[in-house]
């Protein structure tokens, strides 16, 4: 299919909305920047603008993981000299960042939508934590982008523990990019700087005080952040929008909303570890050992999605999580290995998920 909205490929648009946009004849695309209540700040080529969910959407999508999100594309009619967009449609999401309920997955809550890479952020300082990272991943890559590891305040430690930090990460083998910083010395800025590429969208998750704040105002000009918000009338009630949506000088999105914050915080995401050891578990009873689960004879794994016991995307983003793209360039030792290694790291999160409450 031809591209048919070059314009909105700054604001993180692709082919793969292209391919899912079902749009009515006279509506338009637009960005979720904002969600305020039953209240939307949208943003396009030619600007922000508010818009509400049209009734008939309401009526028929009542489940929270139904509404929109920040991120979300929509589909909308909107009139000249309309104040409002009516939103009748949610593109499907490409990846999010969903706060897992104790029950359904139906009453999962969305943090953001269309995520490219999570930032997953820890101080070298006192916050780190191997365990609570790894948590982290597993719940990134849950949701399908494409996680990254971040670890602040360089300047407050020696450079022996910070080694000793890395080494740690890098033993759990897992293929996510490691990038080190300080926001007062800005040692390693330019460096993360240039994991952020224009048009894709990125969000900052960890716990509170490790300098997420500190550097996404690092990122952005202050100004902006504080002269970002929109104010509008809407129906007698006059209120102001803080732009969760924010489009870097180099052209990269940033979403940062007070979710984001508790991300990680609220437990019950055992599901998602027991899912992912559940996979594990199939990969023993492969014909061969070193099945790398793309389509050799006997491959247990394969057998399970065709029988419809797991998803295709779990077993795509099983594959990201344990860094099994690249195995097949593995050595046979190097396999064995990494097989251990992943077994052991998963059964630790699933214990450690166990644990928690
Ligand atoms: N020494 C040092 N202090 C930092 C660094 N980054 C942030 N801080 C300080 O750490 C404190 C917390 O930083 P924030 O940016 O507010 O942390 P946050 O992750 O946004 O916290 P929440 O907003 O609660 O989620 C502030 O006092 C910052 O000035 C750093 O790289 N080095
Ligand atoms: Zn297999």
């Amino acid at each position: 299919m031809s591209d048919q909205h070059p314009e909105l490929h700054e604001l993180g648009w692709s082919d793969w909305f292209e391919r899912r946009a079902e749009c009515k004849p006279g509506e338009t695309i637009a960005r979720v920047a904002a969600v305020d209540r039953d209240q939307l700040l949208l943003v396009d080529q030619n600007g922000h603008f508010r818009a509400k969910l049209a009734g008939s959407y309401r009526y028929r999508h009542q489940f929270s993981h139904e509404l929109p999100c920040v991120g979300d594309w929509v589909c909308l009619d909107r009139q000249p000299g309309d104040a409002f967009g009516v939103v009748h449609a949610i593109l499907e999401r490409r990846t999010s960042l969903r706060r897992k309920s104790a029950g359904n997955a139906t009453d999962d809550q969305m943090i953001a939508a269309n995520l490219d890479r999570v930032v997953i952020v820890q101080s070298c300082h006192v916050d780190f934590n191997p365990k609570r990272l790894e948590r982290y991943l597993v719940m990134v890559m849950d949701g399908g982008a494409d996680p990254c590891i971040l670890l602040t305040k360089t300047d407050l430690v020696e450079p022996a523990v910070l080694a000793a930090q890395l080494a740690e990460i890098d033993s759990i083998g897992l293929m996510a990019p490691v990038l080190t910083l300080s926001n007062v010395t800005r040692d390693g800025l330019d460096e993360f700087k240039r994991l952020l590429a224009p048009g894709k969208t990125y969000c900052f998750v960890g716990s509170s005080g490790v300098g997420k704040s500190t550097l996404i105002n690092r990122l952005i000009d202050r100004e902006r952040l504080e002269t970002g918000a929109v104010s509008g009338t809407g129906e007698g009630r006059h209120t102001t929008v803080r732009r969760e949506l924010i489009r870097l000088d180099g052209g990269a999105l940033v979403i940062d909303n007070p979710g984001m914050r508790e991300f990680g915080i609220v437990g019950a995401e055992s599901g998602i570890a027991s899912r992912y050891a559940d996979i594990a578990d199939l990969a023993s009873n492969c014909r061969y050992r070193d099945c790398t689960h793309r389509g050799e004879p006997g491959c247990a794994v394969r057998g399970a999605v065709d029988s419809g016991d797991i998803s295709r995307e779990q077993i795509e983003s099983y594959l990201k999580l344990s860094g099994e793209s690249d195995f097949h360039q593995m050595s046979h030792a190097e396999k064995r290995k990494k097989d251990r290694d992943f077994g052991r790291y998963i059964k630790s999160v699933k214990t450690d998920l166990k644990n928690r409450d």
